[in-house]
């Protein structure tokens, strides 16, 4: 810069000058880091993930890990949402099913699927084959319920089975979320006491939030000792550990 010219200037100007900049790289540098990270998801086209690691849990449950483009990446998943995953069953045919990550947009770089699968299940048959370093492909979001925070004072979740990863979903983000004081009842029913899954996420969640949510859990053929439901889910349990129907409670199964 041509010091000279600097000297003929007033110095209020100059003085202003600087402060404009300093204050325009403090606003850049604000909405930057401020801006939402983009998703990754594409609602319209099918997209790989690679699998990077698979945890099996019980003999037919496995949590599958699935890398993001960057280690900063966020998959894009509004909350209440799930995905379409694409494979191929037992005979080759295509298959597409709906899926509900266990991990939240705060979870960057990878995403995990917590997948039971069945013996003859189409899909199942995919997951079961599939291992480290192959891809797995992925479209969305796909869904119509979108969750606000403070959108209800109270939910009452009813899960059976692998149903508990759209409730587990939606319970982190709301429990996760300081300014979100929405409280979180669920009902979640099972055959054994080795079909309930994300047991540890959720006895996580529950001791973390203990005033925020409580899980009743009920089986069909339980252990002997036992201090959940007995049998199926009934009219006394839901009427007993979900909030009373209000304007602002919301129910979902
Ligand atoms: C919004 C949403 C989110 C979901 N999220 C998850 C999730 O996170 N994790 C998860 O595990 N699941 C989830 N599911 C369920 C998932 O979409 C599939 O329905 C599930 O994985 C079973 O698919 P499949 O193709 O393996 O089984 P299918 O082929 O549809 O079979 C389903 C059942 O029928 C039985 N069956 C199939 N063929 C035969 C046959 N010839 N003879 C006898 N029995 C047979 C299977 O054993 C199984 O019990 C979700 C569902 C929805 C709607």
């Amino acid at each position: 810069m041509d010091l000279e010219f600097l000297q003929t200037v007033d110095p209020q100007i100059l003085v202003g000058v600087a402060v404009a900049v300093v204050a325009i790289a403090i606003g850049a540098i604000f909405l930057f880091s401020s801006k939402k990270p983009r998703g990754v998801l594409d609602p319209e086209n099918f997209r790989d993930f690679k699998l990077v690691k698979r945890t099996q849990l019980s003999h037919n449950v496995a949590k599958f890990t699935f890398a993001l483009p960057t280690p900063t990446s966020v998959l894009g998943l509004p909350i209440g949402q799930h995905i379409s995953c694409r494979g191929k069953d037992s005979q080759g045919e295509e298959v597409i099913k709906p899926y509900t990550p266990t991990t939240l947009d705060s979870d960057v770089g990878s995403f995990e699927l917590v997948i039971k699968m069945y013996p003859q299940g189409r899909m199942s048959h995919h997951f079961r084959e599939m291992r480290v370093g192959e891809s797995l492909a992925v479209k969305g979001p796909k869904g119509r319920f979108r969750y606000q925070p403070g959108q209800v004072r109270a939910f009452g979740m009813l899960a059976g089975g692998s149903g508990i990863t759209p409730m587990f979903q939606v319970a982190r983000a709301i429990l996760e979320n300081p300014k979100d004081q929405t409280k979180v009842h669920l009902i979640y029913a099972n055959v054994t006491h080795d079909d309930i899954l994300l047991k540890e996420e959720l006895e996580g969640l529950a001791s973390r939030y203990p005033d925020s949510f409580k899980i009743y859990y009920v089986l069909n053929q339980p252990p002997e000792v036992w201090n959940g439901g007995v049998g199926f889910v009934s009219k006394e349990m839901i009427q007993t550990h979900l909030p009373a129907p209000a304007a602002d409670i919301q129910a979902d199964s």
